[in-house]
């Protein structure tokens, strides 16, 4: 007989209570988000502060963006830095581990990332550079980064309770985000048709590269997040909350302490489906290797220390259809 917790049955709630002001509630949110991440590896958080507000506008930028004339989108096409908008069937991912996967992803997205000026002295490096907008939509651009503001607040005072859930010190972390290589992704996944393979995704079965993904989706429904007994458990929309999941450079760090779990979505709503996700990642050039708290005597490290860059850059040029042509 084993004692394996059973499986939730649901995605656990991480109460914010309002916010990260008070640090005497730090603790008590450690110890929920160490809890889920080191079980399922996906937590909803609510009300974590971010104005409902900020995500409303983002959501409507995103519609906006999405109904523009298809060669207004192709006008932005995604760039060597990593930045604008990929068209449908132009995403496969073969560095899955999670599964064989045959067809391109059912969607389309706008890609943002951290904004590098001319005068920066990391921009031109791989992935530093300015983003693209739609000049035809002036207000997409004020919403877009506004919303950017507040989870990279967000994300950096995440930073002491993640620190404080994995035994460290609460600064531990912060010297590897100077400037957190971020990625907000606008997703619209059309109604996908009914195949007989059961073989279409809007996104097929992966797992996220980075530190963390804080995801805003609208009401469809369509994620699902392999338990830990290896069935699906949807990610049922709560209103208002994100759905946060530890991606494979945190999992590494933690030395396997925490999960990078598959997830996938089928867009079976019959509508639309929008989603928002946001990857907070550490700088290009942090070097990851296991925490100390996360190594023992009987608990070697399980991967040597990379460049958090270097891991990046070997993920995207596998992944990505117009940077397979590029490399
Ligand atoms: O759209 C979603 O709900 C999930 C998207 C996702 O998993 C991703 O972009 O990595
Ligand atoms: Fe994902």
């Amino acid at each position: 007989m084993t004692n394996a917790p059973l499986p939730p049955v649901q995605l656990p709630i991480v109460d914010f209570g309002g916010g990260l002001s008070d640090p005497g509630r730090h603790g008590a949110i450690a110890k929920a988000i160490d809890d889920a991440f080191r079980g399922v590896g996906f937590c909803y958080f609510v009300n974590t502060g971010v104005p409902q507000a900020l995500m409303d506008r983002l959501f409507a930028a995103s519609k906006r963006f999405h109904a523009l004339p298809q060669e207004r989108k192709a006008a932005l096409a995604i760039n060597e830095f990593h930045r604008g908008y990929m068209a449908p069937n132009t995403s496969l991912i073969e560095t899955s581990s999670v599964a064989k996967v045959t067809r391109p992803n059912y969607s389309e997205s706008f890609m943002h990332m951290h904004e590098v000026p001319e005068n920066d002295p990391r921009f031109g490096s791989p992935l530093n550079g300015p983003n693209q907008w739609p000049s035809e939509l002036p207000d997409f651009r004020v919403d877009v980064e506004a919303y950017v503001g507040a989870l990279n607040a967000f994300g950096v005072a995440l930073l002491r309770v993640i620190a404080i859930a994995l035994d460290l010190p609460p600064d531990a972390l912060e010297p590897y985000f100077k400037h957190p290589t971020t990625f907000l992704r606008l997703l619209h996944y059309p109604p996908q048709p009914p195949t007989a393979d059961n073989e279409t995704f809007g996104s097929a079965p992966h797992t996220d590269y980075g530190f963390l993904t804080i995801l805003m989706q609208d009401m469809s429904g369509g994620l699902a997040v392999r338990n830990t007994d290896g069935t699906w458990l949807q990610a049922t929309p709560i209103p208002g909350s994100y759905v946060v999941n530890v991606g494979d450079m945190l999992a590494r760090w933690t030395n396997g302490r925490w999960q990078s779990t598959p997830h996938l979505v089928r867009n079976v709503s019959g509508g639309d489906r929008y989603s928002c996700p946001f990857f907070f990642d550490p700088d290009m050039d942090a070097v990851i290797g296991a925490l100390p708290s996360c190594v023992g005597p009987n608990n070697p490290p399980r991967f040597p220390p990379v460049r958090y860059g270097d891991y990046l850059m070997e993920r995207l040029n596998r992944n990505y259809d117009y940077r397979k042509k590029a490399s």
